[in-house]
């Protein structure tokens, strides 16, 4: 796919393999945001605030969707929805962002505990799993009882099974308990696996769908799941701070991606991902996790590669890293994928020389680089983070 059409004084994605969370409003999306309604989102006036909210919940057949700002005040209001009088546990796999990378959400809206589960599979929580960590509500005082599991679907770019999910599902029935989706990339895993949203939909009681990640939107998400819950949210999404007012150019920005083709869009990144998964299975290169979409998490524990060195490899052929993770989105071109594969390789056997510990004291790796932005002004660092 070639570059994005974008005005020159936007920066354009195309080498950013940081996050999907990087890409940038096309041209039509900006003047798409020029004819969007203003209405007051907050008193539900603004026309296509409502739009894409319907939107989104009819696609995942739900009764209702709420937007918000992010996915992380969209997971933590649908988390404390759910949940009545503490004491209370959540269970989620140890890698899960609410977990990992919301700011102990779960601690101060939710006043939860916590159970993070590390999967036997080494991939995602099977219903085995989940029954070995479940604290029954059995009356002993000592314990935190298992309200709600969270789950998040991809995660690390892994497509949870769907009989996987079923199973789950029935499970959390007969025992009473919610089941939440972080649904960042379900629009990964449904363009993969051709399930309709509206299935998953049926499976959880609650899914945040981020518009903002591989499909592309400026900011946000639609919070979807039954009415009465989604009013509730709403209350939380206000306590929050997240009642935005004009946000329908948002929304219209984002309804563009979801009319458009998204899933074409989305299986190109996953080619990308699997052209490099590939490369690295050919050049013994370990991986942490399958590179089931859009995401190749690079084993550099296993491989004994300095995060730091491959930052800095990936800037030489002017591709943006900041870790082990190697995120594909749709803006990104085919030249980058041949230019990080040289990044990689290079930092793989630089390694063979220079091993690096992992277990070395914790840091944040910081890489200086000579890359000159757009405004002349050279960045100076790109911070590096274990993913
Ligand atoms: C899996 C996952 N869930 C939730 C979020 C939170 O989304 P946001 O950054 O919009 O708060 C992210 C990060 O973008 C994420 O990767
Ligand atoms: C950094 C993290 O919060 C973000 N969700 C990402 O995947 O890049």
């Amino acid at each position: 796919m070639s570059e994005q059409e974008l005005p020159p004084q936007y920066i354009t994605a195309s080498n950013d393999l940081r996050s999907d969370t990087f890409t940038t409003p096309t041209k039509k999306m900006i003047e798409a945001a020029m004819n969007a309604s203003i209405g007051d989102a907050v008193y539900g006036e603004d026309v296509d605030t409502v739009t894409l909210e319907q939107h989104v919940a009819r696609m995942a057949g739900k009764e209702a969707g709420i937007f918000c700002v992010s996915g992380t005040l969209s997971n933590q209001i649908a988390i404390r929805s759910h949940l009545y009088q503490p004491p209370y546990s959540i269970l989620c796999d140890y890698r899960a962002h609410v977990y990992t990378h919301e700011a102990a959400g779960l601690a101060i809206l939710s006043q939860a505990m916590v159970v993070p589960v590390i999967p036997s599979n080494g991939d995602y929580m099977t219903l085995e799993d989940i029954k070995a960590h479940y604290i029954p509500d059995d009356g002993d005082i000592h314990g935190a009882p298992t309200r709600l599991i969270s789950l998040e679907n991809t995660l690390h770019g892994i497509i949870y099974p769907l009989e996987e999910l079923v199973r789950i599902k029935g499970w959390c029935l007969e025992n009473g308990l919610k089941l939440h989706c972080d649904g960042a990339r379900i629009w990964n895993a449904a363009a993969e696996t051709k399930v309709p949203l509206k299935q998953f939909g049926e499976i959880f009681d609650s899914i945040s769908i981020c518009l903002s990640k591989s499909m592309g939107a400026p900011m946000g998400s639609v919070l979807v799941g039954d009415a009465k819950f989604i009013k509730k949210c709403n209350h939380f999404r206000k306590q929050q701070g997240g009642g935005v007012r004009q946000s329908g150019m948002m929304a219209r920005m984002a309804l563009c991606n979801v009319d458009d083709d998204w899933r074409g869009k989305l299986l190109y990144s996953h080619k990308l991902a699997h052209n490099l998964a590939k490369f690295c299975q050919e050049k013994g290169i370990p991986l942490e996790s399958p590179a089931d979409t859009n995401f190749v998490f690079i084993d550099l524990r296993k491989a004994m590669m300095d995060p730091d060195v491959l930052v800095k490899k990936g800037l030489k052929y002017n591709v943006k890293l900041m870790g082990g993770r190697v995120s594909f989105h749709y803006q990104v071109t085919e030249q980058t994928l041949e230019k990080v594969k040289l990044a990689i390789l290079e930092t793989f056997e630089y390694a063979k020389q220079h091993p690096f510990d992992q277990n070395g004291p914790t840091k944040i790796y910081r890489s200086e680089s000579t890359e000159i932005d757009v405004e002349g002004n050279a960045i100076r660092e790109i911070k590096t983070y274990k993913y």
